[in-house]
């Protein structure tokens, strides 16, 4: 199939390939000084000096999951379902591949925000529809298919670490087939937060779920585990709606994603089972040979519980009050960066490469860690200015200002923004009829998961701004 050229056909623009300055280092600031008081706190409700700010909004940090959209178009091309879902699955893991070492915090979005893009020949929408909590939506379409959702991230500090279980749902609809695909965003956990170098591990279960013909992809994030052997490894089945496994799915987020028949996988793991567990193996006598055995028993017993399953995303949280229980990876010794076990690579025999990240630019690293899409998300295009909806973050002045490198500026600039929207808020309290609603979402439910959801009441692009508030 042809979905390179298919790319092709849509008009190229050329994009910034970097941001106007280079980051502030943030060596000599320390994320620990403005969280020790806040262990257990929403993070949400805790503000944090800009240096620790990327120059995005979360709306548009949101879009990343688009960079590699044309595999939803290569999966709307596909005749055969499954071959649908293993395109619809690989574009659900693409999607967090921009997460990878990507450090900074995002920008709160303002109530009423709103961000747009159009790329490729599809557009997104996207708005700032609840504050507290905060609830982002996004809606894209484009000829071959519809993508949308809505995210609630929540992020809790644990003390050495903050944990992010973003609540919501995505989906993905081909016209063409008359198909709805849906599922959940896993957890992520950034490490380190006292000493040593932070870094981020995403971990749990996406069930991908056709919903016209009962095919599903169940993909598990691992956790990074001991001396790192799983660090971003994902692997998963493609089952039909009686649970048959009919391929294997395996890779790393942050790399490629593969996908083998269920016959070829088999062997596989006959012929390896010594190198290659999953969860299947479960109590095929197999022992685990790298704990070592001066290992204190608490910390084997959660080893063995990572060993034999999927990871049970977070249960280990709930409940619990310990600043030092939040994330449960307690296999990379405290303060220390994994290092990926890059010997353990597995290649299993008729394989299709489904997907694979394209290289980070060459300067990524003093650019926030952006991809080449990211650095192009908040570029003020020429002609853009005055057809944007005057809610768009590129024209929100606190994160223009920390990409130009200017930090206090930044700092006054959020701050009066913040206080802004306070003061609205105040002014709506208690007036009837002025109470704010999302000027291109409602709150509705989700016709497939029958789950409320954000959905797009359409008209964005017929670019009538009339009435629009001023929130900048
Ligand atoms: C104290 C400092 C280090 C906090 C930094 C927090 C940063 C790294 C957090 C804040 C909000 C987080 C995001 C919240 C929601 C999602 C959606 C999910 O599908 C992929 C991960 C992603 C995109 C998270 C990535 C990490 C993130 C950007």
């Amino acid at each position: 199939m042809a979905s390179e050229h298919d790319t092709r056909q849509y008009e190229r623009r050329q994009f910034r390939q970097e941001l106007p300055v280079p980051m502030f280092s943030r060596n000599d600031f320390s994320i620990w000084s403005v969280l020790k008081n806040c262990i257990g706190k929403e993070l949400s409700k805790i503000t944090m000096p800009v240096i620790f700010n990327e120059p995005l909004s979360f709306l548009q940090r949101m879009v990343e999951y688009m960079e590699y959209a044309h595999l939803l178009r290569r999966a709307a091309e596909e005749t055969d379902p499954i071959c649908r879902l293993q395109y619809v699955a690989a574009f659900a893991v693409s999607a967090l591949s921009s997460n990878w070492e990507r450090l900074g915090k995002p920008f709160n979005p303002l109530l009423g925000e709103t961000y747009e893009l159009e790329r490729d020949g599809y557009r997104v929408v996207c708005e700032q529809v609840s504050h507290h909590p905060p609830i982002s939506a996004f809606h894209a379409d484009c000829k071959d298919f519809i993508f949308h959702g809505s995210i609630h991230p929540k992020l809790k500090f644990w003390g050495k670490s903050v944990e992010i279980q973003p609540k919501g749902q995505v989906t993905v609809e081909l016209p063409r087939w008359g198909e709805a695909y849906t599922w959940t965003y896993i957890n992520c956990c950034v490490h380190n937060i006292i000493v040593g170098k932070l870094w981020m591990e995403q971990y749990g279960t996406m069930e991908v779920t056709n919903h016209a013909t009962g095919h599903r992809a169940v993909l598990t994030f691992k956790p990074a585990g001991w001396f790192s052997k799983d660090l971003h490894r994902v692997e998963g089945f493609i089952t039909d709606k009686h649970k048959k496994k009919l391929h294997f799915l395996y890779g790393k987020w942050t790399e490629f994603i593969r996908c083998t028949d269920i016959a070829s996988y088999d062997e596989y793991v006959r012929e390896n089972a010594h190198k290659f567990r999953h969860e299947g193996d479960k109590g095929k006598g197999h022992t685990p040979n790298d704990s070592p055995s001066h290992t204190p028993k608490k910390v084997l017993a959660k080893l063995n519980s990572l060993k034999v399953g999927p990871f049970k995303s977070n249960s280990q949280c709930e409940g619990s009050n310990s600043a030092d229980e939040g994330c449960p990876i307690p296999d990379v010794a405290e303060g220390e960066l994994p290092k990926c076990d890059s010997t353990y690579s597995i290649d299993i025999p008729n394989s299709v490469t489904l997907w694979e990240a394209d290289p980070r630019p060459e300067r990524s690293a003093e650019y926030y860690q952006f991809t080449l899409f990211a650095m192009s998300l908040n570029e003020m295009e020429q002609g853009m200015k005055s057809r944007l909806c005057p809610t768009d973050c590129r024209l929100r002045p606190d994160i223009r200002k920390l990409e130009e490198g200017d930090i206090d500026g930044a700092a006054a600039e959020k701050t009066r923004l913040e206080e802004k929207q306070r003061d609205a808020r105040k002014a709506r309290k208690g007036k009837k009829g002025l109470d704010w609603a999302p000027r291109w979402f409602t709150l509705g439910t989700n016709p497939y998961t029958k789950q409320e959801d954000w959905l797009y009441s359409g008209g964005y692009w017929d670019r009538n701004f009339s009435g629009i508030l001023d929130i900048f």
